[in-house]
């Protein structure tokens, strides 16, 4: 079996994890810029471990400046096999209370101003997101959340907005309206990036409010989520220890085909690539390009 170098994306109010076997923080270069952060590499119960905090440590980007690409690519030349991102949110549903950790398995993305593809002219490539999650991750989280006793959901969508605004009264009726469970401002970047980079992706949505739709609680203020995060440290910490020590070192390939993705995805002939495009490429899509 292949090994396993677990990735996780810490979000608001996750800037670091501890516990972590030789931790290190190192700069990783990428061809897209710079990432958020310093890259937190270690081992924790046998596995590889590679943190990145999203918005970078002392929160410096808002949702629309973070360098997606950056912290993905990063993530991909660390060797990076699997990534288990954390992010807070707002509920949209009466039963997902303040507390709850959603690990959710779609999204509907509402943003528009930041670079969500690593491909373009001259190579351009289209990647399946029918399903967003993967399965296998998404039940490793469901069964650390159950060992730890966190309250949970499984399954939901998460709407990405654009931000840095709070969603106004008729947009949180009409998200509802769409069915969605929870709402933020990153995760369905982060998510098609990664799959783009063949990287399978689940994500834990940890709810810190009620957005503005509900009658009987205050509308969402950033003092209200950084009080409902500080709550939650502490299973956002059991999350990513008993998530580790259930996926281990060793990996199987993602049941959606993710680590293959690319084969099928890309248009461009071969002899109309742009070669600084393919050269930027190499950790993201070197596997097929190199061919
Ligand atoms: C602090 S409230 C809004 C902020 O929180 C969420 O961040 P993240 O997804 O990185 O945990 C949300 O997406 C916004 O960026
Ligand atoms: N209500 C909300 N809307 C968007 N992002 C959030 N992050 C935490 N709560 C949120």
């Amino acid at each position: 079996m292949a090994k396993r170098v677990l990735g996780i994306i810490g979000g608001s109010g996750v800037y670091d994890i501890d516990g972590l076997e030789w931790a290190e923080w190192q700069r990783v270069v990428t061809p897209f810029g710079a990432p958020s952060d310093e890259l937190l590499f270690g081992r924790y119960a046998g596995v590889d471990m590679v943190f990145l905090p999203r918005h970078g440590r002392g929160h410096v980007q808002t949702p629309s400046t973070i360098n997606y690409r950056a912290n993905i690519d990063a993530m991909k030349r660390a060797g990076v096999t699997d990534i288990i991102s954390i992010s807070a949110c707002g509920s949209l549903k009466e039963e997902l209370p303040p507390g709850t950790f959603v690990i959710v398995d779609q999204f509907i993305d509402r943003t528009f101003l930041r670079q969500n593809t690593f491909f373009g002219p001259g190579l351009v490539a289209h990647v399946p997101m029918a399903h967003p999650v993967c399965p296998a991750l998404a039940t490793a989280l469901e069964e650390a959340a159950t060992a730890e006793n966190i309250r949970h959901a499984r399954g939901g969508t998460y709407i990405c907005i654009e931000g840095p605004q709070f969603s106004t009264l008729a947009e949180s009726r009409l998200y509802r309206q769409w069915g969605c469970s929870v709402i933020g401002m990153t995760a369905a970047t982060e998510a098609k990036l990664a799959r783009e980079a063949e990287i399978p992706y689940a994500l834990v949505a940890m709810v810190t409010d009620y957005d503005c739709w509900h009658p009987d609680h205050e509308h969402v203020t950033v003092d209200a989520v950084i009080k409902v995060l500080h709550e939650n440290a502490a299973n956002a910490r059991k999350i990513v220890t008993a998530v580790a020590e259930r996926l281990g070192p060793e990996r199987k390939p993602s049941p959606l085909g993710v680590e293959t993705v690319l084969d099928v995805a890309i248009m461009t002939a071969p002899d109309k690539r742009d070669p600084n495009l393919v050269a930027k490429l190499d950790a993201v899509a070197g596997r097929v390009l190199k061919k």
